[in-house]
């Protein structure tokens, strides 16, 4: 194989674009154990999501894990599948397509924005290779993970990396680390929650639920555990929530080791079992409903917790394609951009110049 990619050849004067490309997680193709197999199995082969030594993983993955998950987790994609496809995916396509429309509104029309899924496709190496053949020179990553975390944020920087070892002619990068205190971020947040309150009545608690992470990648430097409580905590005080009505929780654990605490849904049957009547759930940490929120958080979680005796159990969508987020995604584009903005577009002086040039050409003739 070639050591790089092929690309056209070179041409002078070729204008340079900008481009945005937003990452987010991956899904499956299809809502069935064939296609959980390969996306499963890339995902977690990914050294970055599960710490095992490869030699101790391998086996289990491969003899175990791939043999069982498929079928059960296909189930449960099945009963969340839009008709377009799997929501992670559709979400993301549309809040692109929102962002380019935002940022020409903007002012900045001539940016090129796409998506891509980690694990999956559309894959961040056939995303680049279309941004670069668009003739972006610059590229800004945005993943779409509020908290910084090796298991997500960084993933998305390896594969990106990786991608420009195959290339001759490389984009000038940025990426965005993290917006876990972005006050666009949690205002769109905290009117999400205000909206849902408007319309139902407010709850006894409001959950807010993170995916966890291994209990360990927090002694090993990862400041994950850390962004989810600021942003906990910024979108309580948002919404003038005192602190005993609101509650940060880890979902989705996977495997036997220990993961962040205190776990969603031990914690959601606790409160019912304690005579908590009515709780939301939101899950700031999605910034598109998927999977884990829809099937885990509005399906199973709510059963727990009327089945251990509560009342009431509303779970308050992601950000989705509401428009604060998607202001807020674009400020905070916008921001990561700063002079790139600026690259290639003519300044006032030389714009007063050319206005002037045609009025005296005007004037002579
Ligand atoms: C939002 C941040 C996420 C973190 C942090 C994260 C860590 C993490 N996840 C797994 C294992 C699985 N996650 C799965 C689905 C999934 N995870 C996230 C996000 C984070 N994961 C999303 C958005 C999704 C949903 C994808 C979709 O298609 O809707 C799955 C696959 C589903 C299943 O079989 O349960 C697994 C497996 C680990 C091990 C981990 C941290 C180390
Ligand atoms: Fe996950
Ligand atoms: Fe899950």
């Amino acid at each position: 194989m070639a050591r790089y990619w092929p690309e056209p050849a070179y041409q002078h004067g070729t204008a340079a674009r900008t481009g945005v490309l937003l990452v987010n997680l991956g899904t499956p193709e299809a809502p069935t154990a064939a296609a959980l197999r390969p996306y499963l199995k890339q995902f977690l082969s990914d050294p970055r999501v599960v710490e095992i030594p490869r030699l101790v993983w391998w086996p289990i993955l491969n003899g175990i894990i791939l043999n069982t998950r498929p079928a059960a987790s296909a189930k449960k994609y099945a009963s969340v599948w839009m008709n377009e496809g799997s929501p992670l995916k559709v979400h993301t396509e549309r809040q692109a397509k929102l962002l380019a429309g935002y940022l020409t509104k903007a002012g900045h029309p001539d940016l090129d924005i796409d998506f891509a899924m980690r694990y999956g496709s559309p894959s961040i190496a056939d995303r680049l290779q279309a941004m670069r053949a668009r003739g972006c020179s610059r590229i800004l990553v945005v993943p779409l993970y509020p908290q910084y975390s090796a298991s997500t944020t960084a993933t998305v920087v390896d594969e990106v990396s990786r991608c420009m070892g195959h290339m001759r002619n490389q984009p000038e990068l940025r990426f965005v680390r993290n917006f876990h205190d972005d006050p666009g971020y949690i205002e769109a947040l905290a009117r999400s929650v205000r909206d849902h309150w408007m319309k139902n009545g407010e709850p006894d608690r409001l959950v807010m639920s993170f995916h966890g992470v291994p209990r360990r990648s927090l002694d090993l430097g990862d400041p994950y555990h850390c962004e989810c409580h600021k942003t906990g905590r910024l979108l309580a005080e948002a919404l003038g929530l005192p602190r005993e009505r609101a509650l940060v929780t880890f979902q989705s654990r996977f495997g036997k080791a220990e993961w962040l605490k205190p776990y969603t849904q031990p914690t959601l049957e606790a409160l019912a079992a304690q005579g908590v009547g009515r709780v939301d759930v939101i899950c700031p940490g999605f910034v598109a409903d998927c999977l884990e929120t829809l099937e885990e958080i509005a399906m199973e979680c709510r059963e727990a917790f009327l089945e251990h005796g509560g009342k009431e159990f509303h779970y308050i969508p992601c950000l989705n394609e509401n428009h604060e987020w998607i202001d807020a995604l674009t400020r905070l584009s916008i921001a990561h951009l700063g002079n790139w903005l600026e690259i290639g577009r003519p300044d006032e002086a030389s714009l007063a110049a050319a206005r002037s040039r045609a009025m005296e050409k005007g004037a002579t003739r």
